[in-house]
């Protein structure tokens, strides 16, 4: 970490640093510019945490440059990154709705629910093909099945896909029909799994883990910048709490968090984090009004016949309600609809 301290600082504010350093175990060295003076700390991450200079009087800015993440961090960005899936941009100035069932079960489910998506509002699809399950026993998604059917869906409404990607040996054929491939929560510390899908050259949506901090998840991000990939999106989709009539506590400030320690686009899963209909779209406005640059959510023309998460999948007036919050709030904080673009 770096303190800069202001061209005015006097010494007795540069010794007040040094001390308050000290006194939380770091190790301060001064050094004197023409124009400012600059306090490198070293010291164990705790330590680094622990030490708040910000408001001290004579300091200008506290950088930390030890950060495990550096090439999805925010240091040395002045701007936040805008990235493009099939031509449709995720980032700052823009908002983007992804939609689609959670997973693809037949060619008609997918296109009936991509086709309620894109009424919706939604300009990316998604759709599982390779499901993460719980139970050995319970459906795992079509495979390359389920993959041929997306591309079709895609070929129909025109809406790029979005899709999971589970295993290494895989990835190929994901990234062969995807135009985004998704890294899911119980993968996000799949260390080989992230480098593979950063070498493959197509965006990556990286969902935060079940109980990931936001360094973890950030580092999860690094594995696929590290490997010449930076196009990632991170997407917040609710973390394991203690209570139980929700699914997943959705975390509304890992969206400004993520916004000030990266420069990586985020948006917001409120279907997998509370895993009920009746919360999807109070969660959304509210990953919203965060600043999210965009909302993923599950739909589908049946939910009470689906074959995974059907209890938070949209239909009928719960989408319609998504449609009316997607097509006013995000202008409302400034931000244009994200319509496709080529190339
Ligand atoms: O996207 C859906 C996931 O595969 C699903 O949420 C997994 O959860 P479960 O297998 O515990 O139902
Ligand atoms: C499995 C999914 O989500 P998560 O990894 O967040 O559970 C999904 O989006 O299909």
């Amino acid at each position: 970490m770096v303190i800069v301290m202001t061209p005015s600082a006097t010494e007795s504010d540069i010794d007040a640093v040094v001390a308050h350093v000290n006194t939380h175990e770091g190790q301060a060295f001064v050094s004197r510019g023409v124009t400012r003076t600059i306090i490198g700390v070293v010291g164990s991450e705790a330590v680094l945490e622990s030490i708040d200079a910000s408001g001290l009087p004579g300091v200008a800015d506290t950088k930390r440059i030890t950060a495990p993440y550096k090439l999805v961090s925010a240091d040395n960005h002045t701007k936040r990154t805008t990235i493009r899936v099939g031509g449709v941009p995720i980032g700052p100035d823009t908002f983007t709705l992804i939609a689609g069932p959670c997973a693809v079960e037949t060619p008609e489910q997918t296109l009936e629910s991509a086709q309620l998506a894109k009424r919706a509002g939604a300009t990316l699809l998604r759709g599982g093909a390779y499901k993460p399950r719980s139970s050995p026993y319970a459906f795992q998604g079509l495979a390359l099945d389920g993959l041929r059917i997306l591309a079709e869906v895609r070929e129909v409404t025109g809406l790029p896909v979005v899709t999971e990607v589970l295993d290494v040996k895989d990835i190929d054929d994901v990234a062969e029909y995807a135009d985004m491939l998704q890294i899911g929560t119980r993968n996000m510390q799949n260390f080989g799994l992230l480098q593979a899908v950063g070498s493959i050259g197509k965006p990556v949506m990286i969902k935060r883990g079940l109980s990931a901090t936001y360094e973890e998840w950030l580092m999860a991000a690094e594995y696929v910048a590290q490997r010449g990939n930076l196009d990632i999106v991170l997407c917040e989709r609710g973390i394991r709490s203690y209570e139980p009539s929700i699914r997943n506590m959705f975390d509304v400030s890992a969206v400004p968090m993520m916004q000030r320690m990266s420069h990586l686009p985020i948006i917001v899963d409120p279907s997998h984090a509370a895993g009920r209909r009746d919360l999807v779209v109070p969660l959304a406005r509210a990953g919203i009004a965060a600043g999210a640059d965009g909302v993923m959510v599950d739909v589908h023309p049946h939910p009470e016949v689906a074959l995974v998460d059907g209890a938070q999948a949209l239909t009928g007036e719960s989408l319609d309600e998504l449609a009316k919050v997607v097509a006013t709030l995000p202008a409302l904080l400034g931000r244009t609809s994200a319509a496709h673009r080529a190339g």
